[in-house]
């Protein structure tokens, strides 16, 4: 990779071919500059292309209010019918919904309003419905009492098969995607790479990743802050799980694959078809494939503190381990599942963070008082201001807004029949705005997580960021540790805030990303 911007900062002085423009855009393999376009030149200044930049989806183009409304309304034109009748004399009810749109089905309601409009279904049919989209019914279930009644009471009747149908042919054979007894097995075996001795090792790796590549960023300008994010966390996890193997590789190359799988996720198109997102994730998932596999023998030989090498030796009391294909399967899902999740959360945070700067500087009064060493876990867990301003801001944008299953066989869910082998949606973002656990559930609002208050433990799923039951995120600890440790550090070293009349707009497409890079203004402490 031997090509350089004209204008253009290293983001990471950890990895060798990661450039990040300095608006913030992440070099594609050097397009940009083999073009001879000016990287700032396609900065917010111009208008013209930062439009077309900050427009992920024609479908997110900003309308006025009463459009907006009218186009809300227009989802609710569609005939309601039954799913399916329920067996006689069961008691039960049938789910009730709508098909929406011919294919599409409500996939473009969806990518617009995310869990706006999963509150709007959960208001207008209760906590089961069903509906038309991404190319077939689904039924979705929201609301605490019926999530709880599926995540668990009923868990046997619920497989992960609901994730094999959208994401099997990028991420095959990852944790998420196994069920029941082969689900138990490997994670048994994955929980030895996530014990907290390993935790305390992954955690040291973070923060000096994060100190070195802050202190290039942009500051004094609007700069788009969630691909800066995206590149950090993509170095944090190059760290932490590959232990700098593969450093001196091309990480752009492999961020992209990263990218191209989980957009393929909600692809409308669902066939390998050239051009179209579903090829491109499954070219994608080829490299990450060759990626894992070249630099498996060496982390097999090593007893490295990273997790690629903490998966090849994990092993059971009963001497379970993972086979050579298994640890590639399981990288791939790990490094997506804790890339995308941990850049909106942060990305969210410092959303919250600039438009309450109360918040931001209480929080930065704890990182101040920790001092000028680098934090490790113990420091990090100590910093409780954060620890509500990152449960506060996953209860309002929860990155993984739905959880997917199938059903294995017929089953009630808050008196609602599903019949065997459907679709369904598992809607935790809907529970994260229940009025009757949570007061103003729009406002952000980090001390209804105090001890004084404690909103979340008015229901058990009533905050269910990462999952409940048996396959509850193996990552939650490590995922908050990381995105303290960006905040923690990003705290100390600047100031950052957002225009009084600035609201994020998220992109639905696949895991909610903002629309616009999210532009905030940075200013250095020191
Ligand atoms: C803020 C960060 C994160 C969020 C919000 C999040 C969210 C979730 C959710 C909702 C699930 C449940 C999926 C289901 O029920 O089907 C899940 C599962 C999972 N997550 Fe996370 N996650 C985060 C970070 C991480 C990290 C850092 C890792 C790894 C280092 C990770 C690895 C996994 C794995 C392996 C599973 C599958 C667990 C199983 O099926 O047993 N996640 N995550």
């Amino acid at each position: 990779m031997a090509y350089r911007y004209r204008v253009g900062v290293r983001v990471s002085r950890s990895s060798s071919t990661a450039h990040v423009r300095r608006d913030g855009l992440r070099s594609r393999a050097g397009q940009a500059s083999r073009t001879g376009e000016s990287p700032v030149s396609t900065s917010l200044a111009h208008p013209g292309r930062g439009l077309r930049q900050r427009l992920s989806s024609i479908l997110l183009v900003p309308l006025p209010t009463r459009v907006e409304s009218g186009i809300r309304s227009a989802s609710r034109v569609w005939p309601v019918r039954p799913l399916a009748d329920p067996p006689p004399a069961s008691g039960l009810r049938p789910v009730r919904g709508d098909a929406g749109l011919p294919l599409l089905g409500h996939t473009l309601d969806y990518i617009r309003f995310g869990s706006g409009f999963t509150r709007d279904r959960y208001q207008r049919f209760g906590p089961v419905s069903w509906m038309g989209a991404f190319g077939t019914r689904m039924v979705v279930i929201a609301g605490p009492d019926a999530t709880q009644q599926a995540m668990t009471a009923e868990a046997k009747a619920f497989s992960q098969d609901g994730w094999t149908y959208l994401i099997d042919a990028f991420f095959h054979r990852g944790l998420m995607l196994m069920s029941f007894d082969e689900h138990r097995m490997h994670r048994r075996i994955m929980q030895e790479a996530f014990t907290r001795p390993r935790l305390t090792s992954y955690t040291q790796k973070v923060s000096p990743t994060v100190r070195a590549t802050v202190a290039d960023w942009p500051t004094g300008t609007p700069t788009r802050l969630y691909p800066l994010l995206k590149a950090l966390t993509l170095d944090i996890a190059t760290s932490v799980f590959m232990g700098g193997r593969g450093g001196r590789e091309d990480t752009g190359a492999i961020n992209n694959a990263f990218v191209a799988t989980v957009r393929a996720a909600s692809a409308i198109i669902r066939a390998p078809i050239p051009g179209t997102r579903y090829r491109a994730g499954i070219t994608g998932r080829r490299l990450l494939e060759d990626y894992f596999t070249r630099h498996l023998p060496e982390a097999r030989a090593s007893q490295g503190d990273d997790l690629f090498a903490g998966l090849c030796n994990a092993r059971t009391e009963d001497g379970e381990q993972f086979s050579d294909d298994d640890i590639v399967s399981h990288m791939i899902f790990l490094m997506m599942a804790a890339h995308d999740t941990s850049t909106i959360t942060a990305a969210a945070a410092m959303y919250y963070l600039a438009k309450h700067p109360d918040w931001q500087h209480r929080a930065r009064a704890e990182s101040d008082a920790l001092g000028e060493r680098t934090s490790d876990i113990d420091d990090l867990e100590s910093l409780t201001t954060l620890d509500l301003v990152i449960k506060e801001t996953l209860r309002l944008v929860a990155p993984v807004p739905i959880v997917m299953r199938k059903t294995v066989r017929d089953v009630a869910v808050a008196g609602h029949h599903i019949p065997a082998d459907t679709l369904v949606a598992i809607a935790p973002a809907v529970n994260h705005f229940d009025t009757d656990v949570w007061s103003t559930p729009d406002e952000f609002d980090p001390a209804r997580f105090d001890e004084q208050r404690a909103e979340d433990k008015g229901h058990r799923f009533a905050w269910i960021p990462f999952g409940g039951g048996a396959h509850k995120c193996i990552g939650l600890h490590f995922g908050t540790l990381e995105v303290k440790a960006i905040l923690h550090e990003l705290l100390r070293s600047h100031t950052w805030t957002a225009p009084a009349d600035y609201t994020v707009r998220w992109d639905n497409t696949s895991l909610p990303v903002p629309v616009d890079g999210l532009p905030l203004t940075l200013t250095r402490r020191r």
